[in-house]
């Protein structure tokens, strides 16, 4: 097959910066902007302070703001803002000492747990979970006692507790990266275990590590404050815990002097807090979130008339074979899009198309060609942000593309059944095949337990399971692709649906199991005498069991008909591309399928 040329309507997604979807959180802004005045405040401190902040001088003691001192003196006789200002600089370097400390000792051991496992794990994880335990306060007062109150030897202790805080998230994400096939293939290429730890695993717990510095200065920050209330440090470094315990003395008489140093000390570390969650939220959303007003315009944006002969994208593509009210479906001139920051990204571009009851028809197409977004338009289960738009969605002759969400909901597994590409991903790890096969038929048919549970039994046999107590027992682990593909379909069949869509039901099978599975498909269609809408990449399948077709190129219909008459003399130069494409496969299938006698276990 060639490689999918990218479609011309399909503008590369712009990948907007972290720094510029910050800019975008008004409570994240002004918290950084807080953050940089107060940083500015520290740097700048010897220029901004007004006075030597441990000049004293006594007759501003427990003065108000006003004249020369415009927030007056403290009960020592010092200039308050002064302090203040030079208060910011030690808070600041103090948290600046301790998230550095954090980070040198936390990051390296996470990343070195989380990728190495076994024992170097559970002693580092034992490390971090007795740090945990400690008393934080009462280990930092031993200290100070023990150090002469050195300020920097207090916050590097300080950052030893917080270490633990890095050491979680770090080893959690390199526990995720270390399965990632790309650090496999890396070992494969000789890729030595250091430069892997300083690359890919460095690059993957970046992101986290940003977000939990700026929680950790904040809590540094309130620690530092507390330790300085409490008296600990040099009394001729001016910090805003001192003045906090200085105010304290006299708040019934001189309360302001208590307010400044807490209103610094709280818009500090809430800032950081805003920062923190801020940033957390953004990099937990890789994929930027249309908003509200994205979605509605990118509706407006489909829905503009075609029509016009100077704009061909415009028209609807694909034709229709039977009337409305003879349909299983029937989708008139759909479009879906998906908005984005650069603009609506039409993914589907006016398609139309129908299915007669009892008939099979495939959508073909190579790999973004549409044809999966077309079918989850039908079935009302596009992804977050994208949004349909036609002139018409059938199904049995009733229009559902307006329907209310919940009512588009009840039409599955009632009215319309679906198969989906990778069967072991779309049954759930934790519950057993019993549970997920009974489960539905009870709530979506409303049938009693023991009926679901016979039903669930008489799909299973249908479908061509033999062992048919051990696989409900099973979880689906258990079980091979092949069987789990069954089990999908009769899950899909068991609430006797007239129209079944199956979305590459055999892509992700071993090819002696994807003729089995087509087969089952087919005969459960005629059986049933449901449609059965079938997607696939693949001209073999399309050979196999398909009646008309339907080929799709960028978004678009290019060809429709019967399956022999595209087989013999293709209309489109890009249908006869794909089959020609194909046919190589479609015959070492063929053979395989005639080499292939017996079934996999536990199935036919
Ligand atoms: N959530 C999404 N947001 C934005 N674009 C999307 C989203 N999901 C799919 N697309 C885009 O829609 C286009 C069509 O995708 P679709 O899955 O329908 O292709 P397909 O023909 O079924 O291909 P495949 O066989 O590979 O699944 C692709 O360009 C894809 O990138």
């Amino acid at each position: 097959m060639t490689a999918a040329p990218f479609p011309a309507n399909l503008a590369p997604v712009k990948r907007v910066s972290l720094w510029r979807r910050f800019l975008r959180r008004p409570a994240g802004v002004i918290a950084l902007v807080v953050m940089i005045l107060i940083v500015l405040v520290a740097v700048l401190a010897p220029w901004l302070a007004p006075y030597d902040p441990n000049l004293v001088k006594l007759r501003i003691t427990n003065v108000g703001p006003g004249g020369d001192h415009i927030l007056g003196g403290d009960s020592g006789g010092r200039d308050i803002l002064s302090r203040l200002i030079y208060g910011a600089r030690t808070t600041l370097f103090g948290a600046a000492i301790t998230c550095v400390s954090a980070v040198l000792i936390g990051v390296p051991a996470g990343v070195c747990a989380g990728y190495f496992g076994g024992v170097t794990d559970r002693v580092l994880t034992w490390i971090s979970d007795a740090l945990q335990s400690i008393p934080v306060l009462l280990m930092l007062m031993i200290v100070a006692a023990g150090t002469g109150q050195s300020f920097p030897v207090l916050m590097v202790v300080l950052g030893l507790f917080m270490a633990p805080g890095y050491y979680r998230i770090t080893r959690g994400r390199a526990q995720a990266v270390r399965k990632e096939p790309y650090i496999d293939a890396a070992r494969v290429s000789g890729v030595t275990n250091p430069r892997i730890l300083r690359t890919h695993m460095a690059r993957a717990v970046y992101p986290p590590i940003v977000v939990q510095s700026a929680l950790t200065a904040g809590l540094a920050i309130g620690m530092q404050a507390g330790l300085q209330f409490l008296g600990i440090g040099s009394a001729q470094t001016p910090s805003w815990g001192q003045m906090i315990s200085n105010g304290m003395l006299v708040i019934n008489t001189h309360g302001l002097i208590l307010l400044w140093p807490s209103i610094a000390l709280g818009l500090t570390i809430a800032s950081l807090a805003f920062i923190g969650t801020t940033l957390a939220d953004l990099i937990s959303i890789r994929v930027e979130q249309p908003t509200r007003r994205m979605r509605l315009r990118a509706r407006q944006e489909l829905a503009k008339a075609p029509a016009s002969a100077e704009l061909p994208d415009r028209v609807a593509s694909g034709t229709h074979a039977h009337e409305v009210a003879d349909c299983a479906l029937r989708i008139d001139n759909l479009r879906v899009g998906y908005p984005s920051p650069a603009g609506v990204k039409e993914v589907v571009r006016g398609v139309s198309l129908d299915a007669g009851p009892g008939e099979v028809l495939g959508i073909v197409g190579e790999s973004g060609s549409g044809k999966t977004q077309t079918m989850f338009a039908v079935l009302g289960l596009l992804p977050i942000g994208g949004t349909a738009v036609s002139d018409g969605i059938h199904v049995n002759g009733k229009e559902v593309g307006g329907l209310p969400a919940l009512e588009r909901a009840a039409l599955l597994g009632r009215s319309i059944g679906y198969v989906p590409q990778e069967p072991m991903t779309n049954l759930d790890p934790s519950y057993t095949i019993e549970r997920q096969l009974v489960e539905p038929l009870r709530q979506v048919q409303g049938m009693s337990k023991a009926a679901a549970k016979a039903r669930a039994r008489e799909v299973l046999v249908r479908v061509g399971i033999t062992d048919v107590d051990r696989v409900l027992r099973s979880y689906p682990h258990q079980i091979s692709g092949g069987m789990a593909q069954r089990v999908l379909i009769a899950g899909a069949v068991s609430g006797r649906p007239s129209l079944l869509v199956a979305d590459e039901p055999t892509t992700a099978l071993d090819v002696t199991v994807q003729a089995e599975v087509l087969e089952l498909l087919r005969e459960l269609q005629q059986e049933y005498g449901m449609a059965l809408v079938i997607v696939t990449h693949n001209f073999g399948v399309v050979a196999d069991i398909c009646d008309r077709l339907v080929v799709m190129k960028d978004g678009r219909i290019v060809e429709t008909g019967a399956v022999e008459q595209i087989f013999r003399s293709p209309a489109d130069p890009y249908t006869a591309e794909l089959i020609s494409a194909s046919l190589d496969d479609a015959d070492g299938r063929v053979e395989l399928d005639k080499a292939h006698v017996g079934g996999e276990d536990g199935a036919r």
